[in-house]
């Protein structure tokens, strides 16, 4: 490759860092308290024999898969397991339900399925506009289950759905990647936090 290319390239990379860490400062400033708020119903969840069930879409999919690996498996230290599911995985479920009835209800199916009282649901949608997570959000609050939702833009859809007892985590940008990256963090923080009130 010449090395025109590569200095472009390079560059390119290196904004993507910048960008990256002033999303990162702008939600450090606005969204650690409601992460606290959410550390503390997730624990108060488990404590109390409940679960968390989690879903999105693409890489909030793939979010949705590490937040429940690292609450039944560990986050950083060694604890007992936590019970979590994400309602990505089960590719039987997935098809039937979206083959026999639409991609819309993949989600909200399994939460009237598997969800009771005292869960908590949380939802993963860069736009907050992704129907399926927006079904499974008016699915748990119909089963008195509180929602954390992990949005970004303005919220989308899913910010006109939330009510005070809920939690919404809005990462302050515009740009999918960028929006994805900061709610990694928000995940990683909620998994220390819940490990510092259950093992300190
Ligand atoms: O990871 C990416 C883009 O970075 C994509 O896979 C992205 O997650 C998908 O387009 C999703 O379908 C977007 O849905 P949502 O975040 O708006 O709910
Ligand atoms: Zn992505």
């Amino acid at each position: 490759m010449d090395k025109d290319t590569l200095e472009r390239l390079s560059a390119r990379a290196s904004q993507h860092f910048l960008d990256s860490i002033a999303v990162k400062q702008a939600a450090e400033k606005m969204l650690p308290e409601q992460v606290a708020h959410g550390i503390v119903a997730i624990t108060e969840c488990l404590r109390a024999g409940g679960k968390v069930m989690a879903c999105g879409n693409g890489g909030s999919a793939a979010d949705a898969q590490h937040f429940a690996a690292e609450l039944i498996g560990r986050f950083e230290r060694e604890r007992q397991e936590l019970a979590a599911i994400a309602l990505t995985t089960d590719t039987s479920i997935l098809t039937a339900i979206g083959n026999d009835y639409s991609y819309d209800e993949i989600f909200s199916k399994q939460v009237r399925g598997l969800g009771k009282q005292g869960d908590i649901l949380l939802g993963i949608s860069t736009s907050g506009n992704s129907k399926n997570v927006v079904q499974a959000i008016e699915a748990a609050k119909k089963l008195g289950i509180k929602i954390i939702a992990l949005t970004g833009n303005d919220g989308g859809k899913i910010a006109g759905l939330l009510d005070a007892g809920d939690i919404h985590l809005c990462a302050p940008s515009t740009r999918t990647a960028r929006i994805q990256e900061t709610h990694l963090v928000l995940l990683h923080a909620i998994c220390d936090g819940v490990d510092h009130l259950l093992l300190d």
